[in-house]
């Protein structure tokens, strides 16, 4: 079976060109492979570069070095040298992204901005909506906010909208960026429940979970981001 992500001696550096061109070395040269099914844990202290590993396999940031490929449909496809056009279908059928903070459009409906990822994948507008109502009902976000949008929700409302939206379609992969930090214990739960059934249906999941209990819950392995050593170069 092939992995869903493949990724090769990836390596990123940033260069900070507004400030005397700064070299930032983050990780250098990663192997990671993560099947269909199975959830991996991004590890390590803080600024080893967790985030910047996910980032890149959305295709957020470009490799300095270095392939991420993912499985898109029958195609693999690699992120680093692929077409803006390719990059959006392959964020539009499969690859999910559940960031920290909700990214919050002025005016748009709660309801909306969750059932907006089933709709642009072709899913007919009533059932995008009703799975949308379905995920905002387990999350606990009460129905007289649906309508409303997500601006002046609090954190963890925001959260939990961000995280209905990144599962608001069965992406065959799935990136989560502390889906959990601002949750009660009640709604992590669901949202163990809900990494649980994407696994259990075959979805590739990467994760960055600070919450032991989380990570314990659904974690198939951990894999440690090193940061960049010279030495090694
Ligand atoms: N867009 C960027 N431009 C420049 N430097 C960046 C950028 N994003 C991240 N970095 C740098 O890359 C390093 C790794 O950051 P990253 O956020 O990936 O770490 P992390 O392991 O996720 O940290 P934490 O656990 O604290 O969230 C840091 O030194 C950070 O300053």
């Amino acid at each position: 079976m092939a992995p869903m992500i493949s990724v090769s001696a990836l390596s990123k550096e940033f260069t900070l060109h507004t400030q005397g061109g700064a070299r930032i070395p983050v990780f250098d040269r990663l192997d990671l492979e993560v099947m269909a099914g199975e959830c991996v844990c991004l590890h390590g202290p803080s600024g080893t570069g967790k985030s910047t590993l996910l980032r890149s396999l959305y295709a957020n940031y470009k490799p300095s070095s270095g392939h991420v490929r993912v499985l898109h449909g029958k195609d693999i496809v690699e992120l680093g040298s692929a077409e803006p056009w390719q990059i959006i279908e392959v964020r539009r059928r499969t690859v999910g992204y559940v960031s920290q903070f909700l990214r919050v459009i002025p005016r748009v409906p709660a309801l909306e901005v969750v059932a907006e990822p089933a709709r642009l994948a072709g899913v007919p507008e009533a059932e995008a909506q009703n799975r949308a109502r379905t995920l905002l009902k387990r999350l606990n976000i009460p129905e007289r906010l649906w309508s409303l949008a997500p601006t002046t929700f609090s954190g963890g409302e925001q959260q939990r909208v961000n995280v209905a939206r990144g599962f608001a379609l069965d992406y065959p992969i799935l990136l989560l960026d502390e889906p959990t930090a601002s949750l009660d214990a009640a709604n992590r739960q669901v949202v163990v429940e809900l990494i649980k059934e994407a696994k259990a249906r075959g979805a590739a999941i990467v994760g960055i979970f600070h919450d032991m209990e989380v990570r314990e819950a659904v974690a198939d392995r951990l894999f440690e981001v090193t940061a960049y050593r010279r030495d090694a170069a």
